[in-house]
C-alpha cells in the first residue's frame, strides 16, 4: 500500500480525525473541493434530519502549505456541529457520578441492540452491558472523514485527468434500465442536482416517492449506486497476486463502507447469465492503442486496469434503525423487547454514493502510486508518461481487412450451435 489512511472519531464526540500518508509533493489541495465533497455526503432526499444541520466545519491540519501538499502526511479534523450537547455523555475523563450522567437523555443505557446494527455483536465482542460505545464508532459518520481525506487524493487524480463520478441505479425496486449508459465525465453537477443523484429523471422521480411511502410506513430502503471513474491509464493493478488484483482491493474498500453488501465489476453478476461471446469486451486495434468494443468488463482485467472507464457498482442494504423497531431482547432483563430507536436516515443511498466514489478515488490513487512512485507530482507525471509512452503501439490491419472481419456475435450466428461446442481454440495445440 503506497498511499494509506487511518480514521479516528466517534459520531457525538468532539470531532473527527484522519490522516493521508504518501501523498507527493506538489499536489494542488483546494479547500473549497473539501468543503464541497463535504457538502454532497450530506444531501440526498430521505437522509437524516443531523445531515439538515450538520455543518462539516473542517480544518487541515497538516501536510499542506500555501495551497500544496508538502509530501509530509496530511491531517484532517471535522468538527461535530452537536458535541456541546454531548460533552457530558461523550466526556473523556471518568464522572464524577456515573449514575447521575445514566440518568440523563444521553447518558441512558441502551440495551435493546437493533438487528442489523454493529449493536449487539459489538457488544459481545467488547464486553459492554450496552449499545452506546458500539454505536458511536459503528456510525457511518465515520464516512465523513474518508470523503474528506479522498477529497485531497482527487486532488492527484485531477492533476493527472482522471476523473470519478457517481450516480443511483437502484432504490429498493425502482431501478433505471439496465441499458442506460453511465453519465459522462462531465455530468456530475446535473446528477447531483438530483435530489436521489439519479441520472434518469423519470426514474428519479419514482424513486423519491418510494423513499416518501417507506417514510410513511416507517420503514427504510436500500438500493445500488454505480461509481465510474473516466482517464484511469492501463495498468494499475496487478493479476500477480491476490492481493494485488484492483478488482479484489475495490471489493473490499467497497465493502467496508457502513451497510454495503454487494460489490459488483462492470457487468458483474450478470455476466454469470449469459455466454461468453456476450460476456467480454472484443478488442481491436485504433490508432495506434488497442480498445474495446463493449464496456462489459468494467475497465479491469486480471486485477489490471485496461484504460478504459472504470465501472463499480455497490449495493447497501436497508438501515436497521426503524421507527417502527424490529424484534429483539433487552441484554439487561433478558426479555424479549423492541429495538431502540434512534433518530435516522430512511435512505441513505445518494449520499452513500458519495461515499462509494471517494472509497474508489482513494483506491485509483493508491493504485497508481504504486505503479508510478514519485515523490513530487511532476516525477509521478514524469513517470506515468514514460510509461504510457513505452507501450507498444498496437499494428493496425488495413481498413479493409478490419471492415471485413466478423465480431464474436456475428460469427456465433453463422455457426451451428454443435459446431462451435465441438471448436477447438486455433492457437490450442491440445
Ligand atoms: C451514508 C450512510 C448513512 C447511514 N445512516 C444510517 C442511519 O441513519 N441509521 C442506521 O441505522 N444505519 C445507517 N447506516 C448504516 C449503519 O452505519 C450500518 O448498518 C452499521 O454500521 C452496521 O454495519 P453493517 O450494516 O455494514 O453490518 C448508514 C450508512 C451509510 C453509508
Ligand atoms: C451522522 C451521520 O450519519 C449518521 C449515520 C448513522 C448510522 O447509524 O450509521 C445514524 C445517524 O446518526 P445520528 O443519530 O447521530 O443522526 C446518521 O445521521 C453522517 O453521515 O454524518
Amino acid at each position: 500500500m503506497t498511499l494509506r489512511y487511518l480514521t479516528a472519531g466517534e459520531s457525538h464526540g468532539p470531532a473527527l480525525v484522519g490522516i493521508l500518508e504518501g501523498l507527493p509533493a506538489g499536489v494542488p489541495v483546494d479547500l473549497d473541493a473539501i468543503a464541497h465533497q463535504l457538502e454532497r455526503r450530506r444531501a440526498g432526499h430521505g437522509r437524516s434530519p443531523r445531515m439538515k444541520f450538520e455543518a462539516d466545519e473542517f480544518q487541515v491540519l497538516a501536510g499542506v502549505r500555501h495551497g500544496l501538499t508538502i509530501g509530509s502526511p496530511v491531517a484532517l479534523v471535522i468538527h461535530n456541529t452537536e458535541w456541546p450537547k454531548w460533552t457530558e455523555a461523550m466526556a473523556v475523563e471518568a464522572p464524577e457520578d456515573p449514575e447521575a450522567v445514566a440518568q440523563t437523555g444521553r447518558g441512558r443505557p441502551l440495551t435493546r441492540p437493533r438487528p442489523g446494527h454493529a449493536d449487539l455483536v459489538g457488544m459481545q465482542k467488547y464486553g459492554y452491558d450496552e449499545v452506546r460505545n458500539v454505536l458511536e464508532r459503528a456510525s457511518a459518520r465515520e464516512t465523513a472523514t474518508r470523503v474528506g481525506l479522498a477529497a485531497v487524493a482527487r486532488g492527484l487524480l485531477d492533476q493527472l485527468g482522471i476523473s470519478v463520478l457517481s450516480h443511483v441505479v437502484r432504490i429498493g425496486e425502482v431501478a433505471v434500465p439496465e441499458d442506460a449508459p453511465p453519465p459522462g465525465p462531465g455530468e456530475q453537477e446535473r446528477v447531483d442536482d438530483d435530489p436521489v443523484r439519479c441520472a434518469e429523471g423519470a426514474t428519479s422521480e419514482r424513486m423519491q416517492e418510494r423513499i416518501d411511502r417507506a417514510k410513511g410506513e416507517r420503514d427504510t430502503l436500500g438500493g445500488v449506486v454505480e461509481v465510474v471513474a473516466y482517464g484511469v491509464p492501463v495498468g494499475l493493478g496487478s493479476h500477480v497476486h491476490w492481493d494485488r488484483k484492483l478488482d479484489g482491493r475495490l471489493a473490499q474498500a467497497l465493502m467496508s463502507i457502513q451497510a454495503f453488501k454487494g460489490v459488483e465489476v462492470g457487468e458483474g453478476f450478470r455476466t454469470a447469465e449469459v455466454p461468453g461471446s456476450k460476456a467480454h469486451d472484443e478488442i481491436v486495434a485504433s490508432e495506434g492503442d488497442y480498445r474495446r468494443l463493449t464496456s462489459r468488463s468494467g475497465g479491469l482485467e486480471g486485477g489490471i486496469t485496461t484504460g478504459e472507464p472504470l465501472r463499480v457498482r455497490a449495493a447497501m442494504k436497508p438501515l436497521s434503525s426503524l421507527t417502527q423497531p424490529l424484534r429483539t431482547v433487552d441484554v439487561e432483563t433478558g426479555e424479549e423487547a423492541q429495538a431502540i430507536t434512534q433518530r435516522s436516515d430512511v435512505c441513505a443511498v445518494p449520499r452513500a454514493g458519495v461515499v462509494a466514489e471517494a472509497i474508489v478515488a482513494l483506491e485509483l490513487a493508491d493504485a497508481l502510486l504504486e505503479k508510478t512512485g514519485g515523490d513530487s507530482l511532476d516525477e509521478v507525471r514524469r513517470n506515468l508518461e514514460a510509461f504510457l509512452g513505452s507501450l507498444p503501439r498496437a499494428a493496425e490491419p488495413s481498413a479493409n481487412a478490419r471492415a471485413a472481419e466478423p465480431s464474436a456475435d456475428d460469427r456465433a450466428a453463422e455457426r451451428p450451435a454443435d459446431d462451435r461446442a465441438a471448436e477447438r481454440p486455433a492457437d490450442d495445440p491440445a
